[in-house]
């Protein structure tokens, strides 16, 4: 571990600092029950608090029967479409879909085709970071991660803008499309940094093209040769769809809608955003399933034998192997419970994608996880919970057989997220009314003053 200060100074260290902050710093499940505190801000049954009123999305994961929770099939709609007929529709008719899915969220109806263009004419008008950007703020201070880097420099853009603090809905929204339209070029060029710096490998900067649509524009970025097929762009981009948005609870949007509540600048809100993203419990939670895989391919001699994956999850649950989280990542959802629309759709393009690529055994490995996780999880913790694959148990794989690497996970869920935090922005700012302030219980243990001298522990 670290040190705080150097030892050979003074004999305080960290773990003694940690052994005092522990003496007398707990707080117990029970305690929870006994005061009748909704931990995680949830209901007994799983279900949350109802926090908000919002028209942007809504995630359907059971019913409610008599007061009881029912498991039911996984439901995703963005104003009030189903998400898949969205992507269905788009290629159908030969259109990428994530422009499409951006005005949708922020407006609440499909554009028309002039409003289609203008999405598209707007998004690449937007795309270039301000000048002399790249070299001051993101070649400096490279950071191994590109999601710090991300918050970091969609933090620094409130001084390049002549009036980031202004809360109109007409200032809103052109930041707004202005954060859209750079997301993809900061995370690219973050990650040639990364690269440039940490791996030692060759940085490279392709301009932007106009015709290019978002997806088309991240690959032009990502390959140094700068090519891609129609394919792969589609597949990306349909990748982009299903992260774009997921309800006003989730953890990002939720912290995006708290910082917007209190008046911040949309700058603050969406560092802010992109911070609880990386966590490993929420968008981070592809990477984890990248770092586990690896860990179960290393570990378990054959990948077929269900025994031998059963025994080994069961032991990640039991805290012995992997992060020692306890956790298997990629599986177990807030809302969802027999599945999960985005990972339904991911699993059918991994597949068709494996078959082509040769992955065929990873990809038999995955769903082997997939289909014995929710049995060793009850196992092992005697939950009952229905738990099932989430949207990050295949996103990575499928980022994989496409080329993107593994820096790039999380922070491509940030570049699809961001037109949701934005529409949650916009909403929260208009609707809300009221700055977010829930209460917590105190649990003081009554102490009087007593001067140092006396102090004798
Ligand atoms: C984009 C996204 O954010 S999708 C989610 C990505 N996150 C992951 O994949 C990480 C693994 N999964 C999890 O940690 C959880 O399932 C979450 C965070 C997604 C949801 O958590 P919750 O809503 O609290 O789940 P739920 O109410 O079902 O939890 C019941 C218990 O089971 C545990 N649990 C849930 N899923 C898992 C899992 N995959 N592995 C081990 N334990 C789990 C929870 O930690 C919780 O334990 P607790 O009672 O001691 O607090
Ligand atoms: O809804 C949640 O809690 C997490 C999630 O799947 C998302 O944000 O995409």
């Amino acid at each position: 571990m670290q040190r705080l200060i150097n030892e050979s100074e003074t004999s305080t260290t960290v773990s003694e600092l940690c052994a005092e902050y522990r003496a007398n710093n707990v707080i117990s499940k029970d305690e929870y029950e006994y005061f009748r505190v909704k931990r995680g801000l949830r209901n007994q049954d799983g279900t949350g608090v109802m926090a908000g009123l919002t028209h942007v999305c809504n995630v359907h994961g059971y019913l409610i029967d008599d007061g009881d929770k029912v498991p039911d099939k996984g439901r995703l709609t963005y104003r009030g479409m189903n998400v898949e007929d969205i992507i269905n529709g788009c290629r159908s008719e030969g259109r990428f879909a994530y422009e499409e899915v951006v005005w949708l969220l922020i407006f609440g109806k499909l554009p028309d085709k002039r409003q289609y263009n203008r999405i598209c004419q707007l998004l690449y008008e937007n795309r270039e970071l301000p000048e002399y950007f790249p070299e001051d703020v993101i070649m400096k201070n490279p950071s191994r991660d590109v999601m710090n880097k991300l918050a970091r420099a969609v933090l620094t853009l409130y001084s390049y803008d002549d009036d980031p603090d202004d809360l109109s809905l007409e200032n809103n929204m052109r930041q707004s499309i202005s954060l859209i339209a750079r997301m993809p070029a900061i995370m690219t060029y973050a990650y040639q940094v990364k690269r440039r710096h940490f791996d030692k490998q060759t940085m490279f900067f392709h301009p932007f093209e106009p015709q290019h649509k978002t997806a088309e524009a991240i690959l032009n970025a990502l390959r140094e040769d700068r090519s891609f097929t129609r394919e792969e762009a589609e597949l990306l981009d349909l990748c982009m769809v299903l992260h774009a948005e997921h309800g006003g609870g989730n953890n990002s949007t939720f912290t995006a809608r708290v910082l917007s509540s209190a008046h911040t600048d949309i700058y603050s809100t969406i560092a802010a955003a992109i911070g609880s993203l990386k966590g490993f419990r929420h968008g981070g939670a592809n990477h984890k399933v990248r770092q586990m895989m690896d860990d179960i391919m290393q570990n378990v001699q054959h990948w077929d034998s269900e025994d031998e994956v059963e025994a080994y999850l069961e032991r990640i649950l039991r805290r012995e192997v992997g992060d020692k989280s306890g956790l298997i990542y990629g599986v177990g959802h807030a809302i969802y419970t027999l599945s999960d629309p985005r990972a339904v759709e991911l699993k059918k393009q991994a597949r068709v994608l494996a078959e082509k690529k040769g992955f065929g055994d990873k990809f038999a490995l995955y769903e082997r996880i997939e289909k014995l996780a929710p049995a060793a999880f009850k196992k092992v913790t005697g939950n009952k919970k229905v738990i099932c694959a989430n949207v990050d148990f295949y996103s990575g794989l499928v980022y994989e057989m496409l080329g993107i690497p593994e820096d790039l996970f999380t922070p491509m869920f940030a570049v699809s997220r961001i037109a949701g935090w934005c529409a949650h922005r916009i909403e929260e700012l208009t609707t809300g009314g009221r700055i977010i302030r829930p209460a917590y219980r105190a649990l003081p243990t009554n102490q009087i003053y007593v001067p140092l001298e006396d102090r004798h522990y």
